[in-house]
């Protein structure tokens, strides 16, 4: 794979004495959406976490857009153009949905301070409920408002944790949608854990897998057979 938006190698991450990734390598093409894959418990939240600067790495190299990013402080990794959906939303839902978005926005270095127009082209949901509390939204136009906040700092590339985790079916699908629409009409460069293989084969170019903490398999999706899913997905 050449053209790399991510690149990282010989990663490695503890907590504590646990030795949790090892020697942990990812390429994420530019332009294209890449769907990390693997059973529960292997690693795919701490590579996300460790990528986003949320928790201390051992050792290993993490090249983002060319520039080397390990050592950059969290809040800075936002501000190069890495938008995260953490898993489980994690929207305020005490505040609006405008105040949710807004939040978002502080994270922008070039000091606009409006919600981009396409965000609403994008989500009409969060246009119509903007004065409405985040906890009042449903599971799948939280997931909206998640991503649309992400969105604020104008990214090029999108990190989503489980994005469909516990929502329902005809959700999906539309979340499918709107992923597929950010890669390929806005350009945009998708990193996303999925557990769902149907989800996955629809929206991802390239695949790549992690088993106890190292990644074993990776490249385009098409080539994720049975053998593949039988080793290391099927629970
Ligand atoms: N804060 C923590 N402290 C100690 N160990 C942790 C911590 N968070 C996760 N772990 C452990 O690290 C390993 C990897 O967890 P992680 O959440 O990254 O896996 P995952 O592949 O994202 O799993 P899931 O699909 O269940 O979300 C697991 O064994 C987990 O128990």
């Amino acid at each position: 794979m050449s053209d790399s938006l991510l690149k990282i190698s010989g990663l490695n991450q503890y907590y504590g004495e646990s030795h949790t990734l090892w020697d942990l390598a990812l390429e994420v093409p530019k332009g294209k959406c890449t769907c990390l894959m693997g059973r529960n418990g292997v690693g795919k939240t701490t590579l996300l976490q460790s990528i986003m600067g949320l928790l201390p790495t051992e050792s290993g190299q993490m090249v983002f857009d060319d520039a080397r990013i390990e050592g950059v402080r969290a809040e800075e990794r936002a501000s190069l153009g890495i938008g995260y959906v953490p898993q489980g939303r994690q929207i305020f839902s005490l505040m609006t949905v405008q105040e949710n978005l807004e939040i978002g926005l502080l994270a922008r270095t070039d000091g606009v301070k409006q919600v981009p127009e396409f965000v609403y082209d994008l989500f009409p949901v969060l246009k119509d409920m903007l004065k409405r509390r985040g906890g009042d939204l449903s599971g799948g136009q939280q997931q909206q408002l998640a991503i649309a906040r992400a969105l604020m700092i104008d990214p090029k590339m999108l990190i989503l944790d489980e994005p469909t985790e516990g929502i329902q079916p005809n959700i999906v699908r539309q979340i499918g949608d709107i992923i597929t629409q950010l890669n390929e009409e806005l350009g945009l460069t998708v990193l996303l854990v999925e557990q769902k293989l149907p989800f996955a084969r629809r929206v991802a170019d390239t695949f790549c897998i992690i088993d106890r903490g190292r990644s074993v398999a990776q490249g385009e999706i098409a080539g994720l057979n049975d053998g593949l899913i039988e080793k290391y997905l099927t629970v």
